[in-house]
């Protein structure tokens, strides 16, 4: 437990440490306001480094008022959440969900109530029905079902109309929807429609059909003898109708499909053996997912036959459905207008150590784009259909458009074969260093080229890191592949420096003070396994070793397959490299003028430098990689957001 007194210690300690004699001076004011804005049972844990953190805050902040609030919303967050009570350690974690998740939350909600709301009208609705008289509320809830079944198989095409998405992503719109969610939407509603149908399914064929069929006759006749034609029906009949045919096809269709898109068959972790081996990975889902086309038409088909309904005027479906289904047909058709205007013609490709292609295109008319987004490519020759997405890694004004893309799969790595084949029958340039085991092949195209497989690309579209001018600072993290946003990104930002550079040697002091819009600093963090990665970007360092005088661009590449951090060969390398950096400016591993780093960053120490450089700052932290960093970077971008005063904004491109 610390008293008033070992507070005041502390901070006399912590001043006479930090050559800080006001705040020496000031020791028991400060004290004793520390332990006024504790709780009596958090007095006892706050920790010294806590209460050093929470000094440098009040220090920083001068004026009494200002030092009171400091103190008292620092005393808020500083004490570790699990040693509050229960009940505040509850308030705390769901005051931070809701700050965190506030666009997601009303979004959801609304969602909730619209389809509430529409259950309890349609369930009110056949509650007056005669229908009620014979199957009870059991037709109630199946009809309540249906109207939101009907809701979202509208609303779950729109967060999938991509072009749509990419426009409004850059209207005042994307400060209150969550456009980087739209996945995870679709995906929602695609689970409340499983819902939905099975509510749906099962009140009918367990409940309503059973009491349809044993009504006594005349009761029946006088109730519900109009909707069937003054016949009452059997089982068979109820599923030999058109509603009960439509409807077991739809539940077939959409099994099939939804198994299908689930995780594990899309990514392929389900293997299954010879020769349904086709029936997992993601074409499988693709092609299952364009099944769903049939279930739109059944499902329209489905509603116009229902039998307790005779007037068309009140078969809401095709209402609900008309909108959304017309915004996707028209994505498609954008999607292929534009594939017939975007032929490429490949200006460069080159291969690279660890089965990276990079391919260099002309860029078409009319192709506008921001740093972070991405495009789709089709290669007819490796698949007539499909397309797949890749981030820009030129920025938007270089003169050509540029993808890099890693072998991965069967598309990936028949497109790999299929563009070596072109580089190696013209190699314009060939180079192997001792410490490289793969060489660079790379190929130029003077002229319109039909050497190269003929590629067709769509886009762009909208990710998460193309808002990086919304911030300050930036933080980008990259491994691996994962780099390749973000290379746009900083190439977009050296040739904003060069622009003003060029500017400013122009109109000379009169105009030194221009400066274009976004980010003021940038710190790339790239890992990568292999020291070959670094062939696919080295232009691109070198340049902003080379251009970037006034140190906007920070980068730091790290190496984590050759040695462990504290190895004695790594701490060898080290020493060389430093010596080879000293002689001739160029880093031994990376053959750029960016030093590389042996083992994993430490993440906590490079959040913790940047909220000490960059007091006050909105930081922008993109990542892009593998899932497993994700949750320590969310985790950690949380907590020096609350315990300092710079604010991290985590975002996690979806690769
Ligand atoms: C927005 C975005 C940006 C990307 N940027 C890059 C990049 O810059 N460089 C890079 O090398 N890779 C990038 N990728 C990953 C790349 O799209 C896949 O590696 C590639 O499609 C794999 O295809 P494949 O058939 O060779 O491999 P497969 O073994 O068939 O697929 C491997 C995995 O890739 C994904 N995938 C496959 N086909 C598609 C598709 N048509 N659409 C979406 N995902 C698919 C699936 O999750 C699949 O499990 C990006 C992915 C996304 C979603
Ligand atoms: C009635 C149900 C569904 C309908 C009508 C539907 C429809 C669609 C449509 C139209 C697309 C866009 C394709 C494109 O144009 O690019 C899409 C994409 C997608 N769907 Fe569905 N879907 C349904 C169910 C599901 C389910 C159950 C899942 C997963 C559990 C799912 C996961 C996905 C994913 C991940 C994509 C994105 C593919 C990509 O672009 O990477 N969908 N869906």
């Amino acid at each position: 437990m610390l008293t008033e007194d070992e507070v005041k210690e502390v901070i006399i300690l912590s001043a006479s440490a930090n050559k800080l004699a006001k705040l020496k001076g000031h020791a028991a004011t400060y004290a004793s306001l520390i332990m006024e804005e504790l709780d009596p049972d958090d007095r006892g844990y706050i920790e010294i480094w806590q209460l050093e953190t929470l000094l440098r805050g009040m220090v920083s902040a001068q004026a009494p008022e200002k030092l009171k609030r400091t103190t008292s919303s620092l005393a808020r967050t500083m004490i570790p959440s699990r040693y509050r009570s229960p009940l505040k350690r509850h308030l705390s974690k769901t005051v931070d969900f809701i700050h965190e998740n506030w666009k997601r939350i009303w979004l959801v909600t609304l969602w909730l109530v619209v389809n509430l709301a529409l259950f309890v009208y349609k369930f009110e609705q056949y509650k007056r029905r005669s229908a009620f008289q014979v199957m009870g509320y059991c037709v109630c809830v199946a009809k309540g079902a249906a109207e939101t079944l009907k809701l979202n198989m509208a609303l779950i095409l729109l967060p999938v109309c991509r072009n749509t998405l990419t426009t409004l992503r850059s209207t005042a719109l994307s400060h209150v929807i969550p456009f980087d969610d739209n996945i995870n939407f679709h995906k929602i509603m695609a689970l409340s429609i499983a819902i939905a149908t099975a509510i749906h399914t099962l009140a009918h064929v367990t409940c309503d059909f059973p009491r349809l069929i044993s009504c006594p006759t005349d009761k029946f006749m006088a109730t519900l003898g109009s909707n069937f034609h003054y016949k009452q029906p059997t089982y068979a009949d109820l599923l030999q109708s058109v509603p009960g045919v439509t409807g077991i096809l739809m539940i077939i269709i959409m099994s099939f499909s939804f198994t299908l898109a689930t995780h594990s068959f899309r990514r392929s972790v389900v293997k299954l053996p010879s020769p349904l081996h086709h029936l997992a990975g993601f074409n499988a889902f693709w092609y299952a997912h364009h099944l769903l086309v049939l279930a739109y038409i059944l499902l329209v088909v489905h509603s116009y036959f229902i039998f307790l309904t005779r007037e068309w005027y009140k078969k809401t479906t095709w209402m609900y459905l008309i909108v959304p289904v017309l915004f996707y047909a028209c994505e498609r058709t954008i999607r292929k207008v534009r594939e017939n205007n975007y032929r490429v013609s490949i200006v460069k490709a080159a291969i690279y150590p660890g089965n990276v292609l990079s391919i260099h295109m002309k860029k078409p008319p009319g192709f506008k784009y921001k740093s972070g987004m991405y495009l789709f490519v089709k290669c007819p020759d490796v698949s007539p259909f499909e397309w797949h997405p890749f981030s820009i890694t030129s920025a938007p004004g270089d003169e050509n458009l540029s993808v890099h893309i890693r072998t991965l799969g069967d598309w990936t790595s028949e497109l790999r074969n299929l563009f070596g084949k072109a580089c190696e029958a013209e190699v314009t340039s060939k180079k192997a260093t001792l410490t490289r085991l793969e060489t660079t092949v790379v190929a130029d195209a003077q002229i319109e080229d039909t050497r190269f497989p003929r590629v067709y690309i769509d886009g762009p579209y909208g990710a998460p890191a193309q808002n990086y001018k919304k911030y300050d600072i930036l933080l980008l993290i990259g491994l691996g592949i994962g780099a390749t946003p973000f290379i746009s990104i900083l190439k977009d930002m050296l040739n904003n420096l060069k622009s003003n550079e060029e500017v400013e040697s122009i109109h000379g002091s009169e105009i030194g003070s221009f400066k274009n819009n976004g980010p003021g600093r940038a710190y790339f963090y790239w890992v990568t396994r292999e020291q070959g990665s670094f062939e696919w970007f080295k232009g691109v360092m070198n340049d902003v070793a080379e251009s970037d005088r006034s140190n906007v661009i920070e980068m730091h590449n790290y190496l984590t397959s050759v040695y462990e951090e504290g190895d004695a060969r790594s701490a060898l390398i080290a020493m060389v490299q430093s010596l080879q950096h000293a002689k001739n400016g160029v880093d031994i591993v990376s053959g750029s003028r960016i030093r590389t780093h042996f083992a994993r960053p430490n993440w906590r120490k490079v959040f913790s430098d940047l909220a000490n450089a960059h007091k006050n700052s909105r930081i922008g932290v993109f990542y892009c990689g593998s899932p497993t960093l994700t949750k320590q970077l969310k985790e950690l971008s949380k907590e020096f957001s609350q315990t300092t005063t710079t604010r991290f904004h985590f975002h996690k491109e979806n690769f």
